[in-house]
């Protein structure tokens, strides 16, 4: 297990990570989730001894990873693919690494076959693509068979393939009971592989949750509405439903999408205009949409024309698309209970973001494990970075 315990870290005045506390439990592949500059990369780096803690701390198995001894066999990672000595071999790359742990030449031949390296052993790492930098890179993670794994993009540059196998690698190291930590700009990927999510932004958590809790904590619920094709219906109950308060959509294929109002107050709606339905189903956004959502005001780095146009997030999802591109009903507006007038409202999880689409009924408590920061960390700085001078990292070399 890894346990981060209000870790915090400081490059100058620039706050990278602020007072992030979580676990990352065997068993479960977890995702770790962030915009560019939220501090992933940093926060992987205080795991493995590479950047020291401004304040708090992270223990891997119980310990700080510079006092787990035989560290390599304990805890592998993959943080920089491009970080490989260009001019030796896949194979002398991984010897070297192996010999500096002690562990056997045969490991060696072992994990090229799992990343599927094995024709390309003897040649030059340099004449590499992407993706087989990122298998190499993946292989020396594997060299001391780990009960942890920390992955920092590993499908980056690879093909559909690739990333198949990545996610089955992922799975399986999982279910035979490792710790996985993985992070990713994917969404889509990340909904197929991890079961748990951290997600943070500009260094502070945001969320720590079930992929399936996050989407339905992060995203307004819809209905799904389509009338007999047959003249002025759909404008009708367009009308209709509008009126009745909820927020209208015409999908691509004819049906709409409703907002704001529970299932059975649409079919109310529907009945007393005088519109037959021949579709009225409950659906849920992707983890993209709710991913933006959450992370939509802890973005640094974002074009001028999202600015112009006001950018709020993705657009919507498609139409029917749950996580795994499936439909996913969720409780709440659409499943049938009406929304009690004067309701409470949902404690917003996100400290950045206003709340988006409509009312939803109370949902329940945030989790402890997910707090929203009492102090917002110091003001974000251009990223500067330039770790020459970082004292830290000359410590790591
Ligand atoms: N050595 C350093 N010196 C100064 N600032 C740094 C250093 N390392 C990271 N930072 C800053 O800390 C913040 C977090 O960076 P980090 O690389 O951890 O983010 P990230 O979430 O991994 O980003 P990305 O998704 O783009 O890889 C950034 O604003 C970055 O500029």
């Amino acid at each position: 297990m890894i346990e981060a315990v209000g870790l915090t870290k400081r490059y100058g005045a620039k706050t990278a990570v602020y007072n992030l506390s979580f676990q990352v439990r065997p068993g479960t592949v977890t995702g770790f989730l962030g915009p560019n500059g939220s501090g992933k990369s940093t926060t992987m780096r205080m795991i493995l001894g590479l950047d020291r803690p401004t304040g708090g701390t992270v223990t891997v198995g119980g310990q700080p990873f510079r006092q787990t001894p035989n560290a390599p066999r304990q805890v592998g990672a993959l943080l920089d693919a491009k970080a490989v000595h260009g001019g030796r071999s896949a194979r002398n790359h991984l010897l070297s690494l192996a010999q500096l742990s002690g562990i056997p030449a045969r490991r060696v031949d072992e994990v090229l076959g799992v990343v599927g390296l094995h024709d390309v052993a003897r040649k030059r790492s340099k004449g590499f693509s992407l993706g087989m930098g990122q298998r190499l890179g993946i292989a020396a993670a594997l060299l001391g068979d780990p009960q942890v794994l920390l992955f920092d993009e590993p499908v980056n540059g690879l093909d559909p393939e690739g990333i198949l196998w990545v996610r089955n690698l992922m799975k399986g190291l999982a279910a035979e009971g490792r710790t996985v930590f993985v992070s990713s700009h994917l969404m889509s990927e990340m909904a197929l592989t991890a079961e748990h999510l951290i997600v943070i932004g500009r260094g502070q958590l945001m969320a720590d949750m079930s992929v399936n809790e996050f989407i339905a904590r992060n995203s307004a619920g819809f209905a799904r509405v389509r009338t007999p094709d047959e003249p002025n219906l759909r404008e009708k109950l367009t009308a209709a439903l509008a009126e009745a308060g909820g927020q209208v959509l015409p999908e691509p294929d004819g049906a709409l999408r409703v907002a704001g109002l529970p299932l059975p107050r649409i079919s109310d709606v529907a009945h007393a205009a005088d519109v037959r339905l021949w579709e009225l189903s409950p659906h849920q956004a992707s983890l993209e949409e709710a991913y933006m959502q959450l992370t939509q005001g802890a973005v640094d780095y974002r074009s001028t024309a999202d600015q112009r146009a006001g950018w709020q997030g993705g657009p919507p999802a498609a139409a029917g698309q749950g996580p795994q591109g499936g439909f996913v009903p969720q409780p709440g507006a659409y499943q049938g209970q009406p929304v009690p007038a004067g309701a409470p409202q949902p404690q917003p999880q996100n400290p950045y973001a206003a709340p988006y689409g409509p009312p939803q009924p109370a949902a329940a408590p945030a989790p402890a494990s997910a707090p929203v920061p009492a102090s917002a960390p110091e003001a974000t700085q251009p990223d500067n970075r330039d770790h020459r001078d970082d004292r830290d990292n000359e410590d790591a070399r």
